[in-house]
């Protein structure tokens, strides 16, 4: 049979990786498509000819993607530029062209992922995510197929490569923030903006189509509680394993008895569970389905051939399924079209954790009692408290507390008191904690 025409959107870190392992494994691959997957149109701004593997076999190579998009001879699109626009314009016009689409592009999926679907679903073609969500890790498969049984109860991931691996090494080798997240950069992980990997946008897109796969809801990036790392100090971190935690940032979807969670945030969870001791630029996804269990999924979350895994991955799904009924398919986003449901999305005000609370008080008698107080008439219970040594000459000492669970609105109210009283110095920090036990 002869091979199926791909067109490739993008030779970055992405569109290289999948030239390098499409060419490396070429035979396995068509062994298990069914057929062989040639690159025969290829766009990309700009690229390095000098580092892809794979180059010399693909068609064409020209700086037009819009040309690849209307070429009649191509049968998938494999969009690999990133960002929403003109990403956003040239999937819709492979849809509109009857072609599948393939792409890594989390942004474009967590923001335009509805009406994505709904033109595919219409002109009956698929398009292929797995790439989106942590990286080489095949979640969404797992999501959409392997979990087609449960209730999922749950999900709490690591779902971005390039903040785990920049906590990780502040943890453990003391570096600077701006120098680990440059060396994420020349790695190929970061984003192109790297403020989204930084202030949990990127994550947030993620858990987007997470929470979209694990509950039938439409995607709703907007309603997304979104906080990145650039807060996080070597002070809570070291405070937190003195309690015995890990800090994490983890994008966690829930169901709870009001509506669904969508948050991503640092998180203080116990040293001894395995996604605590995922790091570098590994991810990991806990899944907790209610006939399942927990399960959980761990692999690279960035990078450019585990990437590229992905993106073939899908590329061999749609092969495999191109004369397939489309309304037999596996549906985009793992419930049917019309029985997604509208279950709301949760404000952070109305979810209950428990917290990890760093203040600077007063080192006099009746301080830490006032504190205790203003947190008990909030109704918010303490599991444990520490008092550090104050500096040399100073006044003010740090106090460390941990909390029972409490909705968010009480605790956002005890913060304000407690850092209105005078013998309290500066803003309390306040770091999320979840026990990810059942
Ligand atoms: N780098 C990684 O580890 C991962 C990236 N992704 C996603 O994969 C996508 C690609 O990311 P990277 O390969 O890292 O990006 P990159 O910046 O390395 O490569 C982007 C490529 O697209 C080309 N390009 C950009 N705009 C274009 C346009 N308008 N017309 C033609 N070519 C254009 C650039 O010239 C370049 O060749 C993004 O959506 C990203 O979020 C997903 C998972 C992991
Ligand atoms: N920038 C992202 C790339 C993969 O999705 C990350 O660091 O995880
Ligand atoms: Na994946």
């Amino acid at each position: 049979m002869e091979p199926v025409k791909v067109g490739l959107l993008g030779l970055g870190t992405v569109g290289g990786g999948t030239l390098t392992v499409l060419t490396r494994n070429a035979n396995e691959i068509a062994r298990r498509a069914g057929r062989g997957i040639e690159i025969a149109h290829a766009a990309a701004r700009d690229y390095n000819p000098a580092s892809i593997e794979g180059l010399e076999h693909v068609g064409r190579i020209g700086d037009d993607a819009f040309a690849v998009v209307d070429d009649p001879e191509i049968q998938i699109v494999v969009e690999l530029i990133g960002g929403y626009s003109p990403a956003r314009e040239l999937v819709l016009k492979a849809i509109a062209n009857g072609k599948h689409v393939v792409t890594a592009n989390k942004a474009l999926i967590a923001r335009h992922g509805n009406e994505i679907f709904a033109a595919a679903q219409a002109r009956g073609v698929m398009v292929g995510f797995e790439a989106a969500v942590a990286g080489g890790i095949p979640i969404i498969k797992a999501l959409r197929e392997g979990l087609a049984a449960n209730h999922i109860e749950w999900i709490a991931g690591i779902i971005n490569g390039t903040g785990n691996f920049i906590l990780t090494e502040m943890r453990d080798k003391g570096r600077d923030f701006a120098d680990v997240l440059a060396e994420a950069q020349a790695l190929g992980y970061a984003e192109a903006d790297p403020t989204f990997d930084v202030e949990g946008i990127d994550a947030a897109h993620k858990l987007t189509i997470l929470g979209s796969l694990a509950f039938g809801i439409p995607l709703q990036f907007e309603r997304c509680f979104t906080e990145g790392i650039s807060k996080i100090g070597a002070l809570d971190v070291t405070y937190a394993a003195e309690l015995g935690y890990r800090i994490k940032h983890l994008g966690i979807a829930r169901r709870s008895p009001g509506g669904i969670e969508l948050r991503v945030h640092p998180t203080l969870i116990p040293e001894r569970r395995l996604i605590a001791n995922v790091d570098g630029v590994m991810n990991a996804v806990l899944v907790k389905g209610d006939a399942v269990g927990p399960t959980l999924y761990y692999g690279a979350g960035a990078g450019a051939l585990p990437t590229a895994s992905a993106v073939i991955a899908d590329l061999v799904d749609v092969v495999r399924t191109l004369t397939t009924d489309p309304n037999n398919r596996v549906p985009h986003l793992a419930f049917q079209p019309d029985e997604l449901v509208d279950t709301p999305v949760l404000r952070m005000d109305e979810i209950e954790t428990a917290y990890y609370l760093r203040l600077s008080a007063l080192d006099q008698p009746g301080v830490m009692a006032r504190i205790a107080s203003i947190l008990g008439e909030e109704g918010i219970s303490i599991e444990a408290i520490k008092q550090k040594e104050p500096g040399e000459g100073e006044t003010h000492v740090p106090l460390v507390m941990l909390t029972h669970r409490v909705i968010e609105g009480r605790m956002n109210e005890a913060i304000a008191r407690i850092e209105a009283l005078e013998s309290v110095q500066g803003a309390v920090m306040r770091i999320r904690m979840e026990s990810l036990s059942g």
